[in-house]
Order: C-alpha cells, then structure tokens, then sequence
C-alpha cells in the first residue's frame, strides 16, 4: 500500500512479487507488470494510462509516437480512462471538464498489487490504482458563479484495476459515491450523474483488413455524420473512411476479425455501450497522432457506459469492466 495522498512527488520503488509468479515494479512515473511466461503491461500513474500491453510475443495497443508521457497532455494510445464526462458537457455539473473529463489527466496512486489464479501453473497480477476528490485538480461540479453556500466537490474515490493475464487484459472501474449515506431523506444534490468508458487503442496490421462483429442490429450515434442515428446493419463493420460510432446497448461480445481469424475478443461487465474510432487520414490534423498514417495501425474499441448518464447516490458505489483476449 502507498500512502501519497495530495503528493504527487516521484516514486522510486521497485517491488518484486516473486520471479516464478509475476512481478510488479513501480518505477518513477509507471508501473510494470509481467508474468513469467513473457506477457508484460506499462501504466503510467499519470491517468493511470496503460500504454503497454504485450501479449503472445507482440505489442497489442497502438502508441502515437508523439505521444505526451510527462503528464502535459492525455496520452494518445494505449488505454485512456474517460471519467465522468464522455467528449464535452455544455451545461451541468460537469460543464468546463475537459474533454473525456479529467481520469485521464490526473495523477492516480498505486493502492497494491495481487497475485490472482494458480500461482504456480497460471499467475495473473491484478495492480489497483486510486483516485479520489483529494487529488482533484479541477472543480466537479462546477462552481456555480452566485452562490453563498461552501463549495463542496463531489465526494467520490474511483478504484481501477489493471488484471494481466497470460492472453488477456482485463481493466475494471470502481466508482464510488463516498458521501455519507443519509437515515432520512437521502440528499440528492450528493448525488453524481457519470460517464465512464476504457478508451483502449487496439494495435492493428491494416484496419481495412478488419471486421468487427457482434453489432449487427445495434442502434449507434454516428458523429461521422453530426450525431444521427442509425441502426447497424452489417455483419461485420469495416473501416475506409474515419469513423465515429457510439453503439448504445449492444447484447453481447464484440470481436476484432481479420478474415476468420480473431485478433480481439472484447467482453464487457456492466459496460452496455461500445465506441468504435478511427480519425482516418484526419490522424494528420490531430497534433499529437504520430505518424500521420498510423492510422492504419489502430482501431479504437472502447467499452463503456456513455450513451446515458448513471446515477450514483450518496453511499453507493458501480462497477464495470472489460476484457480483452487474443
Ligand atoms: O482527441 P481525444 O479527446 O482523445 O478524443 C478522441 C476521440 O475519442 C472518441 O472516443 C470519440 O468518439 C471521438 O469523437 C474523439 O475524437
């Protein structure tokens, strides 16, 4: 356990669970997982960004080159948490968030790590990651401008964790609505409404080659086309322009195909929403997306609870997650 609350000076800590079950090595700015058998994960503190993930031999998440790891700007790559806005609110507790809201750019805290599975034969290492009204940079909700009454930020604690396993990676939020639940009448105005989703940039050899199933007869937002809505009709979505989908309420798991052969499978818990992103030959004009044709090395398939606000009350707490298997 890592004590730093409101301190987000360097931590150089190399910490070893056991050569023959994983190790978990928390190093500066990151942390580092691998297990024995080769499979390896790197998270940045700051967002608590996975921007590796090594499996079976490879690379699995797409990194621009011009990525910003020094904490200035939200990581383009590997696996950024939106939380608790999706894109940008105009009105609301969460208007002047920035865009994706701020998980992404905060720094989180290392809470500890475990050995999961059969140690000996199959080890997982689950690492979890903490963040929580105390280490908030930003006001949420918004201050209102008139207003007598003491500001008071939400009170909530969100819990990530990060699960490698021998061909999987698993990612679960925790989020947690830490003010005191009320006897009486429970006070609505602690309540939170939030988005969450688990931004993950799958790396791919040629996105024209794909095929991503399990959408088929979903209704999704197409912000391509300024936000209409359609219904997917096709077996299997294919990318060859830029694409931009909220896919609300899909029933089951999604694959990344590339002919018959599975590259991804994504199965979520309690995530009922999916988003598939590619900027298309618009990568060029996104300043930190490098380079401008790595596009074609990415498809964005992210899990998560966007397409309409949750409620957490006072005492509660939501969880959701993914996992992604070769
Ligand atoms: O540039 P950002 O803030 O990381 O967002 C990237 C993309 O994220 C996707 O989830 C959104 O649907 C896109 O509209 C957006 O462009």
């Amino acid at each position: 356990m890592v004590d730093r609350a409101n301190k987000p000076g360097a931590l150089s800590v190399s910490k070893v669970i056991g050569r023959d079950s994983g190790v978990v090595e928390i190093k500066d700015d990151r942390v580092k997982i691998s297990l024995p058998s080769g499979e390896s994960a790197e998270v940045l503190l700051y967002g608590a960004t996975v921007i590796s993930w090594v499996a079976d031999g490879a690379e699995r998440l797409f990194l621009s080159k011009e990525a910003k790891l020094d904490g200035t700007k939200a990581v383009r790559g590997g696996v950024p948490l939106v939380f608790p806005v999706f894109g940008k609110a105009t009105e609301g507790p969460c208007a002047k968030l920035p865009q994706h809201g701020f998980a992404r750019i905060s720094k989180w805290d290392v809470l500890g790590w475990n050995v999961l599975g059969d140690e000996e034969r199959e080890p997982s290492v689950q690492v979890d990651f903490v963040l929580d009204s105390h280490n908030l940079t930003v006001e949420w909700p918004l201050k209102p401008e008139a207003n007598d009454q003491p500001y008071q930020p939400y009170a909530f604690s969100l819990m990530y964790s990060v699960i490698l396993k021998r061909n999987s990676l698993e990612t679960k939020l925790r989020v947690s609505n830490e003010e005191p639940e009320e006897s009486e009448e429970p006070k609505n105005d602690r309540a939170f409404d939030f988005n969450a989703l688990f931004h993950t940039y799958l790396r791919v050899a040629d996105v024209t080659k794909l095929g991503v199933t399990g959408l088929k007869g979903v209704s999704y937002k197409d912000k391509v086309e300024g936000g209409a809505e359609a219904t997917e009709e096709r077996d299997e979505l294919t990318v060859a322009s830029e694409v931009d989908r909220v896919y609300a309420n899909v029933p089951g798991t999604v694959v990344v195909k590339e002919g018959d052969r599975t590259l991804y499978t994504v199965e979520r818990q309690n995530l009922e929403d999916v988003v598939v992103w590619n900027p298309w030959t618009g990568a060029a004009k996104i300043g930190d997306f490098s380079p401008d044709d790595g596009y074609m090395n990415m498809l964005c398939v992210e899990a998560g609870a966007v397409s309409s606000w949750h409620k957490l009350m006072p005492g509660d707490s939501w969880e959701g997650g993914v996992t992604i298997s070769l």
